[in-house]
């Protein structure tokens, strides 16, 4: 099935709201020091819903996105999780331990970098393995298979399932680490840059990956990127960051084709003469 956004036609008619909130974010604030992180952050993300956050270099956007997905205490604010195993999380006032299992279950995260996000020192199908190991897969058989699933899934040939990532291409260690995330049937995908510094005809094509696979399994997703092209791809709603601060919030094709805010336009006419 070839894959794509929801149009905002069905955005609009309120297609998600019907649902009850994945995540609620309320009055996030993180500041290293003035300007420097994020504030007063406030928004719901719906099952099946892609939100971008963009912005320049600096605007905050990985500091949201660390206190999003549980990784960084934020100063003030609240972040809810409706989880499928313990109900609604209070992501920094529950247990150190819940959040260990929803980062290994119920949550991916997709780093900019592979290599942060995979075990470079072994083998493709343990770095997948290992994750359905962490919630309970016991059979060698059944891992393997899965494994080799996941490898087609996301265009690597199985014959390379026990080579390490170390030999892989960034491209393929990039869809690998997305096969790792994914074998678990995550709910939830944090990713950060996921196509930053790849050719242009391997984000193309990771790309057109990831587009396939969110609609495919209707996940929730919160991409971080300062590439608008990338958000206009992936995403069904952005939120743009300046300064550590949220100046605009909308449906992805009426933030970019009508910017409100003086900085949004500014954003969207640099890459029009580019
Ligand atoms: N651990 C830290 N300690 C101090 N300052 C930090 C820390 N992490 C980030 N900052 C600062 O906070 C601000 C926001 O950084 P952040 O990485 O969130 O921005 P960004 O929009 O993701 O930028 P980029 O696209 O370059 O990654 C920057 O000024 C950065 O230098």
């Amino acid at each position: 099935m070839k894959g794509g956004k929801d149009t905002s036609a069905e955005r609009q008619a309120g297609k998600w709201q019907d649902d009850a909130p994945l995540l609620s974010v309320r009055d996030i604030c993180k500041f290293y020091a003035p300007g420097k992180g994020c504030g007063d952050v406030s928004f719901d993300l719906y099952p099946g819903e892609v939100l971008g956050i963009v912005g320049e270099s600096g605007s905050g956007k990985s500091t949201l996105l660390s206190t999003l997905s549980a990784r960084l205490q934020p100063d003030s604010g609240q972040v809810i999780y409706n989880s499928a195993q313990f109900g609604e999380l209070d992501l920094y006032a529950c247990d150190e331990a819940e959040r260990r299992v929803l980062m290994r279950s119920e949550w991916g995260i997709v780093h900019q970098h592979a290599r942060d996000g995979l075990r470079m020192n072994v083998s493709a199908g343990a770095n997948i393995g290992e994750r359905l190991m962490a919630v309970g897969e016991r059979h060698y058989g059944s891992i393997r298979e899965k494994a080799e699933e996941w490898l087609t899934a996301v265009e690597i040939d199985t014959g390379r399932i026990d080579d390490r990532p170390s030999q892989f291409s960034g491209g393929m260690q990039q869809r690998l680490q997305i096969a790792r995330n994914l074998v678990t049937h995550p709910k939830l995908i944090f990713m950060d840059e996921p196509t930053g510094g790849l050719d242009v005809s391997v984000q193309a094509r990771l790309l057109d990956l990831l587009r396939n696979l969110v609609s495919q399994l209707g996940l929730s997703v919160i991409i971080v990127t300062h590439d608008l092209a990338v958000a206009r791809l992936l995403a069904h709603r952005l939120m743009v960051m300046r300064r550590g601060e949220v100046v605009e919030t909308g449906l992805t094709d009426q933030v970019l084709d009508d910017p409100q805010h003086p900085y949004t336009q500014l954003l969207v006419s640099s890459i029009l003469q580019n």
